[in-house]
C-alpha cells in the first residue's frame, strides 16, 4: 500500500452485460452500460459523476466497490487493485467503502429498529458487545442531527429526510474511508435536500472522508462536489473543479447540462440549450463522439458551409434515417390529410417540403452546394429510396464527430475533456484523467 496513492482510483473501468437471446441465451451483443472510464478520489475530496439517467453511473459505482464484477479496469484502493483481493480483503475493503443509495424508505428492513439496522454492519463485522454497539449507534445518531432516543423506533416514524440521515449513520459505523452516495438526495424535497447536502459535507470534513457523489442534478452537485466527471453514454467526457467546470465548461453536453438548471436569477437566465432526441443505447453507441447524434455544437462537414442550428437539423434527419428511417409514404398520408387531398395526388415537392418541416431544415440552404447534395437526398426519399438518400448525405455530409472518437485532451482551460472542438485548440491528449484539474 502506497501512501502516496490516491484513495480510490479507477483506471479505464468497463462494464458490459451481454444481450443474450432465445433459450440457449446465446449471446447477441454487449450493453456497454460502463466503457472505459477513469478518475481519482484523493482523501478528504468529494468527487461528483454526473449525467442523465442511463449514462452507466449506479454501475460505476456498484462496479468500482466490486458489488458486481467488472468487465475490464482497474480498481485501485489506497494503491491496491481491488479486483485482485482475496475474500479476506474484500471484507475488510467492505468495511471500508460504504455505499448511500437513493432511496431511504427501501434500504431499511422495517421490522428492524433504527439502532438494530444501523448496528447491524457492527454485528456483521464481529462485534459481539451489544451494549458497545448501542453506545456507538447512539453517538452517530446525534452526529447525524437525530437523538440517542431514536434508537429503539422503527423506520417508519421518520420522514424521508431523516431517514437519509440514518443511512448516513448506518454508512458511517464501520469508520469508512471511502462513501459512495448514489443520488442520495434525488428523492427527497428540495428543502430537506440543502439539510441533507450540508450534513454530508460536515460528516465528509469531521471524519476525513473520500466521498464519490452520483447525481443527475448539477447544482446539488456544485453544493458539495470538489470535482466532477460527467458521464455520457458510459464514458467520461470532462473533468474539472467544480468551479471550473461551471464557470468554463468545454464539452458541448457539459454546456447543455449546464443551461438546464433552473436559475432563480432572472438577469442571469440564458436559454436552455435543446438536445435533440433520446440518450442512445448503449448497447449500440453512435461512432466517432458518442454525443454527435445528439450534440448541438456537432462540427460541419468540410466543404461546405452551414449555419451551425441548420446543420444540427440535417444531422438530425441522419440520425434518423440510420435509425428509424422516414416513413415517404406516412409523410405523403399526413400531407394528404391536412390538405384534403388523396395520398396519390400529393405531389413530390410537398413530401420533401414536409420533411424539410419537420426536421426544421430551411426551404432552401444557403449553400448552393450543400442544397443540392439535400435536395438530391430527399428526392430519394420521397421516392422510398431510403437507403441511396442515406448513403449520399452519410457520404458528403460526413462529420469529424462521427468519423473519429475525441480522446481526452487537456483544454486551453486547463482540466480535461474529449471534444473535437477542444482538440482542435490544443493538441494535448492525456493518457489518463485521473489527476482531473
Ligand atoms: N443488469 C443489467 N443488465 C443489462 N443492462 C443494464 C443492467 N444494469 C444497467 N443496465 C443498463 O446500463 C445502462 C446504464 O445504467 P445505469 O443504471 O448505470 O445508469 P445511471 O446513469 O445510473 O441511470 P439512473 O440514474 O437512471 O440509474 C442503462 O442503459 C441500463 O439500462
Amino acid at each position: 500500500m502506497s501512501s502516496d496513492a490516491p484513495l480510490l482510483e479507477v483506471r479505464n473501468l468497463k462494464k458490459h452485460y451481454p444481450i443474450t437471446e432465445g433459450v440457449l441465451k446465446r449471446q447477441v451483443g454487449n450493453v456497454r452500460a460502463v466503457d472505459g472510464i477513469s478518475f481519482a478520489v484523493e482523501r478528504g475530496e468529494t468527487v461528483g459523476l454526473v449525467g442523465e439517467s442511463g449514462c452507466g453511473k449506479s454501475t460505476a459505482a456498484t462496479s468500482l466497490l466490486r458489488l458486481e464484477e467488472p468487465t475490464d479496469g482497474e480498481v485501485l484502493f489506497e494503491g491496491r487493485d481491488i479486483t485482485e483481493y482475496d475474500k479476506k480483503e474484500l471484507k475488510r475493503f467492505r468495511r471500508e467503502a460504504q455505499m448511500i443509495f437513493q432511496d431511504p424508505t427501501s434500504s431499511f428492513d422495517p421490522r428492524m429498529s433504527v439502532g438494530e439496522s444501523v448496528a447491524e454492519p457492527l454485528t456483521v463485522h464481529g462485534m459481539r458487545d451489544r451494549e458497545r454497539r448501542r453506545r456507538i449507534v447512539k453517538d452517530l445518531l446525534e452526529r447525524v442531527g437525530l437523538s440517542a432516543d431514536d434508537i429503539d423506533r422503527y423506520p417508519h416514524e421518520f420522514s424521508g429526510g431523516q431517514k437519509q440521515r440514518i443511512g448516513l449513520a448506518r454508512a458511517l459505523v464501520l469508520n469508512p474511508k471511502l462513501i459512495v452516495a448514489d443520488e442520495p438526495v434525488s428523492a427527497l424535497d428540495v428543502s430537506i435536500q440543502a439539510e441533507i447536502l450540508s450534513l454530508m459535507k460536515d460528516v465528509q470534513t469531521e471524519f476525513g472522508l473520500g466521498m464519490l457523489f452520483i447525481s443527475h442534478d448539477l447544482s446539488v452537485v456544485r453544493e458539495i462536489c470538489d470535482r466532477v466527471a460527467v458521464m455520457y453514454l458510459g464514458e467520461i467526457v470532462e473533468f474539472a473543479a467544480t468551479d471550473e467546470l461551471f464557470e468554463n465548461p468545454q464539452h458541448p453536453y457539459t454546456r447543455a447540462l449546464l443551461s438546464s438548471i433552473p436559475q432563480p436569477d432572472p438577469t442571469k437566465r440564458g436559454s436552455a440549450v435543446e438536445l435533440s432526441g433520446d440518450v442512445p443505447s448503449p448497447s449500440n453507441p453512435p461512432s466517432g463522439c458518442r454525443f454527435h447524434t445528439r450534440c448541438p455544437e456537432v462540427i460541419p462537414p468540410e466543404g461546405y458551409d452551414f449555419e451551425q442550428k441548420t446543420w444540427r437539423s440535417v444531422m438530425d434527419l441522419r440520425v434518423r434515417l440510420g435509425r428509424d428511417g422516414v416513413n415517404a409514404e406516412a409523410v405523403r398520408e399526413f400531407v394528404a390529410s391536412e390538405s384534403g387531398q388523396e395520398p396519390e395526388s400529393v405531389p413530390a415537392d410537398r413530401v420533401r417540403a414536409e420533411i424539410r418541416r419537420e426536421f426544421d431544415i430551411p426551404e432552401e440552404l444557403s449553400d448552393p452546394r450543400a442544397e443540392e447534395v439535400l435536395s438530391t437526398a430527399l428526392r430519394h426519399l420521397a421516392n422510398d429510396e431510403q437507403a441511396e438518400g442515406r448513403e449520399l448525405l452519410a457520404e458528403e455530409f460526413e462529420t469529424v464527430c462521427e468519423s473519429s472518437a475525441p480522446e481526452l485532451r487537456r483544454t486551453p482551460a486547463g482540466h480535461v475533456a474529449s471534444c473535437h472542438l477542444v482538440s482542435e485548440a490544443e493538441s494535448n491528449a492525456v493518457s489518463t484523467p485521473s489527476t482531473g484539474d
